[in-house]
């Protein structure tokens, strides 16, 4: 072949690749663009379309409003902390049940409402109904709190339940005294008004959630089990109205858990030959121990955005973004690398991309002339729905890489299943009903639960799941979760009551409508 002949040859060869190319990167686009448009977030709940059930409207007058708030400080003041897993405020668990008993006469007295304590200090009732063949549900929430002190910066003594400018300040206010008052408070309105359910349910309310609900939800589960029930679905704390949260959403949007993240918790230990600190070898056992942490918070496990519900999250929220993050959160199968790094450069969205590490505790060392034999660190992983605990056991061991330190799995568990979402999750759909009959406004989304609640304990009683209450977060708030200055608006604790009450009713729904094809909501 001729010089010309063979250049020839490489300039088509060169077209049709460009030209591939090009119609690679203009078929991606279209594919994009038309993901763009056509997701809608609502789709197939017809509200027009729902059975009647909610019969009983709730309107609150001002006698009503007084005594609601007076019984939700009271249960705030009383200060039932769980400090370690060895040790409760059991004088505040009883003190806190004899508080109940005061707070919601119907509930306690009511023919239809059977109470029963269980693992000493939790709660059990079952509210009959009149229509056995329909299978019952289930409202979880927990008495106990986590530590707070007043040095730490609160604005008000944090069991004081002070109000100041419309909120109420204290500890449990968002976790969870707001959804166990709510619930009690929506019940005990609904017996007074004579409502009597067709779908009978439970409420438990768990005493040591936040020391992992050994001896209060486990023991829910336990006699739950030895009764033979089944459960159509469990809602629990989790997720709520995020509002002005996630950067670039127009609008609230209400997530609800599907799933929560596994759990894994970590030793790192090195051992040495104690010595003089006057002859210290090269590397002690901290120094180690300290190089192993590092590595490990340098190495942050790998990025699974969008191999878990929270690529639904972003795919259902997409059309409230606006450009050009719609199109991004349209199309995840193609953004999710470039949104992963965003989203990894806050603690509260990264704790979305991947499974976290936190060293939790380091522990060495007994006297300042003393090479310590041992040193040791506890490290807390949250486990991404992609991984499991032996995966990123796997990969805690790779990154130390270092036989000197030991590593041990002291606890843990996989992340838990993934519930419904579907026009036929009967959960799913009655909690996004209520929601949007309550607050038109928000954009109801699947989410992951980043944090662990009781109802991972009740798995074996049914495979939906819900992690939600209709607290409202604005930015600033989500820091107040275990933190200083945990508060709750007098007018969102009042809509949490409403909430329940319209839930509870809305429950009553024999079957749900029909799924519905198109992509929007008529
Ligand atoms: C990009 C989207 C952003 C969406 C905004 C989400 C805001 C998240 C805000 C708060 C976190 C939600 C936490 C959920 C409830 C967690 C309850 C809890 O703290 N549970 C404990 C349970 C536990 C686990 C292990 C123990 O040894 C003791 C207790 C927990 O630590 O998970
Ligand atoms: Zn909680
Ligand atoms: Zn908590």
């Amino acid at each position: 072949m001729t010089e010309s002949g063979s250049k020839l040859r490489i300039f088509k060869i060169l077209k049709i690749i460009i030209s591939s190319l090009l119609i690679t990167v203009l078929l991606l686009f279209t594919i994009a663009a038309i993901r763009t448009l056509s997701l809608d977030v609502n789709a197939g709940l017809q509200l027009a379309h729902w059975e009647k059930t909610n019969n009983k409207s709730l309107v609150i007058d001002h006698h009503q409003r007084e005594e609601l708030l007076a019984n939700f400080k009271e249960a705030i003041r009383i200060p039932t902390v769980s400090f370690s897993n060895t040790e409760s405020n059991t004088t505040a668990l009883l003190e806190f049940d004899r508080f109940l008993r005061k707070a919601f006469p119907t509930v306690f007295s009511s023919s239809l409402v059977h109470h029963e304590l269980v693992g000493n200090y939790s709660h059990l009732f079952w509210v009959k109904g009149s229509q056995p063949e329909l299978v019952p549900y289930m409202l979880l929430a927990h008495i106990d709190v986590v530590p707070a002190s007043e040095s730490d910066g609160w604005e008000a003594p944090p069991f004081s339940a002070k109000e100041i400018d419309g909120f109420i300040y204290g500890r449990g206010t968002i976790d969870d005294k707001n959804s166990l008052m709510g619930i009690l408070q929506a019940l005990e309105y609904l017996l007074l008004k004579g409502y009597a359910p067709r779908r009978g349910f439970y409420i438990g309310l768990g005493h040591d959630e936040e020391i992992n609900g050994l001896n209060g939800a486990m023991n829910i589960v336990r006699v739950l089990k030895q009764r033979g029930v089944q459960l159509l679905f469990v809602m629990d704390e989790g997720l709520t109205i995020s509002d002005g949260i996630i950067p670039g959403l127009e609008g609230p949007a209400a997530l609800i858990g599907l799933s929560e993240k596994g759990q894994a918790a970590v030793k790192l230990s090195v051992s040495v030959a104690p010595g003089h600190a006057s002859m210290p070898p090269r590397e002690t056992s901290i120094g180690i121990l300290a190089t192993a942490v590092k590595r490990l918070e340098d190495n942050p496990m790998p990025r699974l955005f969008g191999y878990g519900p929270e690529g639904d999250t972003f795919e259902h929220l997409a059309h409230k973004f606006s450009f050009p993050l719609k199109f991004i959160m349209s199309n995840l199968w193609l953004f999710s690398p470039l949104l992963s790094r965003i989203l990894e450069r806050k603690p509260v969205s990264n704790a979305f991309v991947r499974t976290t590490t936190a060293v939790t505790f380091f522990n060495a060392g007994v006297k300042i002339n003393v090479i310590p034999s041992l040193a040791e660190a506890y490290v807390n992983l949250r486990i991404h729905s992609a991984q499991s605990v032996e995966e990123v056991l796997d990969i805690i061991k790779d990154t130390v890489g270092d036989q000197r330190v030991k590593v041990e799995l002291v606890d843990g568990f996989d992340p838990l299943p993934i519930s419904g979402a579907d026009e036929k999750a009967f959960g799913f759909q009655i909690i996004k009903k209520t929601v949007l009959d309550l607050f038109p406004t928000v954009t109801v989304a699947p989410g992951i639960c980043i944090g662990n609640t009781d109802s991972r304990h009740f798995v074996d009683l049914t495979k939906n799941i819900y992690r939600f209450s209709p607290a409202w977060f604005k930015p600033g708030d989500p820091e107040r979760f275990h933190g200083i200055n945990e508060r709750i608006s007098t007018k969102n604790y009042e809509e949490m009551i409403v909430f329940y009450f319209n839930l509870i009713q809305n429950c009553d729904i024999r079957k749900l409508p029909e799924p519905h094809s198109s992509v929007h909501e008529l």
